[in-house]
């Protein structure tokens, strides 16, 4: 992995993104690059379009009735909004994760093994090995490899959402979108995933929406300050927070409003 201070490359990149539900604009022309493997963090007050924004990204909101868009977001300078490009694959390369972890009422293997299936993998082996690098990168494999079979309904809060996060990892994406991947959880639960953030973006690009002001300022390299709907300011991580270039910024991360 190069230096954190080296500048890398945009892995995926939005300009003048334009979102709307109906005739609600729920982002405005939002411009923001996704540097490869790095954690940014959207930060803003409810209702700004973190969420709206982190959707885009996949192509999401094209599942919600109403929503549509203008502008353009590349993912390795190609649009993913090109005619040619598969939405299922673009959905495989860029993963999600989200607040409530939402593990299938099967067991934590196949909870692992089920995007795999789809895909069409049927090997034992193969799909052995694959479950277990999945549980492994999702710092989960020594909790639960002598109980596979068992229902992943039966595991923690926190395990439930390292499971979703390790059936993210299985189809191999490049990179993962987090809403409010800890909101649900405990300090304890929090810091593992805070952790395993900091872990995965050695391989992956990660995007994560965040309420939590300290977990950004943890987790983060660049961070970026929604506000009804607009991108207000984007920057290092600790210049978000210490010294923003905007009024809003400032207000924002000191607690003024939000
Ligand atoms: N499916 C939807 N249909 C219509 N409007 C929506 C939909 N989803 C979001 N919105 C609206 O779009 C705007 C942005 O919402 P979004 O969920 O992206 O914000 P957010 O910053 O993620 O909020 P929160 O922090 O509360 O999750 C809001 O005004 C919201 O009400």
């Amino acid at each position: 992995m190069p230096p954190t201070s080296a500048t890398p490359r945009n892995k995926m990149e939005s300009r003048e993104l334009t979102l709307r539900y109906g005739s609600k604009v729920a982002i405005h022309q939002v411009s923001l690059g996704i540097p490869e493997h790095r954690v940014t963090a959207l930060i803003g007050p409810s209702g700004c379009g973190k969420s709206t924004f982190l959707r885009s990204l996949n192509r999401m909101n094209d599942l919600i009735s109403g929503a549509s868009h203008e502008g353009s977001v590349y993912l390795d300078g190609r649009s993913i909004h090109d005619r040619a490009l598969d939405v299922v694959d673009l959905r495989r390369r860029v993963g999600m994760v989200f607040q409530k972890s939402n593990p299938f009422p099967k067991s934590i293997f196949e909870n692992v093994a089920y995007g795999l299936r789809v895909g069409g993998l049927k090997d034992k082996a193969k799909l052995q090995a694959r479950v277990e690098k999945s549980l492994r990168g999702a710092a989960l494999w020594d909790e639960v490899k002598d109980r596979l079979d068992e229902s992943a309904l039966g595991l923690s809060g926190g395990q439930q959402q390292r499971l979703c996060i390790a059936r993210a990892l299985a189809v191999e994406p490049e990179v993962l979108l987090m809403d409010e991947p800890a909101s649900a959880l405990d300090p304890i639960a929090t810091a593992k995933i805070e952790e395993l953030i900091h872990e995965l973006k050695s391989t992956y690009t990660i995007a994560i929406v965040t309420h939590n002001m300290q977990q950004a300022a943890r987790v983060s390299d660049q961070t970026a300050f929604f506000y009804m709907g607009e991108l207000v300011e984007c920057g290092p991580t600790e210049q978000i927070f210490t010294n923003p270039r905007e009024k809003r910024t400032e207000d924002y991360v000191t607690g003024k409003f939000g």
